[in-house]
């Protein structure tokens, strides 16, 4: 659209960044606290805190612990946590029935953060690969992920995860058909309030590195998972994926990775005018870290600019492993 605008020097650019409180008076978009899910890595034990190596600041918490953190987030305002659990590689089977135990680490740790900090947004992801010794997000026969008999599991998973007090389900697995599954099997068993954020577009991708280490899914994963999350090529196949979500009745949309797929957060949200988020996954997270670490970047600088960048291309919020970092910068000094 073209703008009518006076040559320079009528218009001159640089007045509206002339000063702090002139940027902030003209600022387009903001981050806050409201925008953030804070993801959580859980692990056995009591009294337990091991670092990820592969993501500096990151640690992963016995179920005790875990409401510590989610009473910490919550103080801070933070709205919501995802937790996401490494699984004993002894208790990992091919058919990843530790997914649906109601005693598995992340249905405890939900079960303890409900009664301690009722507060709280609790969001679980549906998904096999913490649980399946393949490490594949459906269940491997022949060397195949197969769809149909994934669509069992990932069912039976959801519910053992709204029985616990999920209040968000986040399918990431990527199968054909699972929001509708899901959806009807929450319908069906008293679950209405229970939301579905959909990992709509997730890609296939080089970033979900570190994540693997946190979830002790690296050793395990045989092959890549290129037949079911998407191509890093395409921008249309997403838009499609949304709308299949949306219409077996997600009610919120995920773009994942986030910073390399800002172009498809955009697309989504214009195209649905749907509650739209973005994951920023752990390789963006640790190259931040690293680079940070390194001198090479200022870390805190980059964190606030990669954020904001999520909130600029149209993403309503964003699941960030910096979600605790950003909210108390935000408490102590404002942004
Ligand atoms: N389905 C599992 C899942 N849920 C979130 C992530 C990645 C998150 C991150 O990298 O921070 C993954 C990894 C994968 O698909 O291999």
């Amino acid at each position: 659209m073209p703008h009518p605008t006076a040559p320079f020097p009528m218009t001159r650019p640089r007045r509206l960044r002339q000063a702090d409180w002139m940027r902030r008076l003209v600022r387009e978009t903001t981050l806050g606290v409201d925008d953030l899910i804070w993801p959580i890595f859980v692990t056995d034990g009591v009294d337990q805190r091991q670092p990820v190596a592969s993501m500096p600041g990151v640690e992963r918490v016995s179920v005790d612990l875990v409401a510590e953190k989610a009473n910490e987030a919550a103080g801070l305002g933070i709205p919501c946590i995802a937790l996401f659990p490494y699984t004993d590689p002894d208790v990992k089977t091919p058919g990843a029935e530790e997914a649906w135990n109601p005693e598995n680490l992340v249905n405890r740790a939900t079960r303890e953060i409900k009664k301690q900090v009722p507060d709280i947004g609790v969001m679980l992801d549906v998904a096999l690969d913490p649980y399946n010794s393949d490490g594949h997000d459906g269940i491997v026969r022949d060397g195949v992920v197969v769809n149909d008999e994934s669509l069992m599991a990932l069912q039976q998973q959801a519910l053992a995860h709204a029985e616990a007090g999920a209040d968000i389900l986040g399918p990431s697995d990527m199968m054909d058909g699972r929001i509708a599954i899901i959806r009807q099997a929450l319908e069906q068993n008293d679950f209405p309030d229970v939301t579905i954020l959909s990992y709509a577009a997730k890609y296939a991708s080089a970033f979900y590195g570190p994540f693997r280490d946190a979830v002790g899914a690296t050793g395990a994963l045989k092959g890549d998972k290129k037949t079911y999350q998407m191509d890093p090529g395409n921008s249309d196949e997403a838009l499609r994926e949304v709308a299949i979500d949306l219409s077996e009745g997600a009610d919120m949309v995920m773009v994942k990775p986030g910073m390399p797929y800002l172009d498809i957060c955009t697309r989504v949200k214009r195209e649905f005018s749907v509650p739209t988020y973005a994951y920023q996954v752990s390789g963006e997270y640790a190259m931040i870290q690293a680079a940070a670490q390194n001198g090479w970047i200022d870390g805190r600088a980059a964190m606030l600019e990669s954020l904001s960048a999520f909130k600029r291309a149209g993403c309503d919020g964003i699941l960030t492993y910096f979600a605790k970092d950003v909210a108390t910068l935000i408490a102590e000094e404002g942004l």
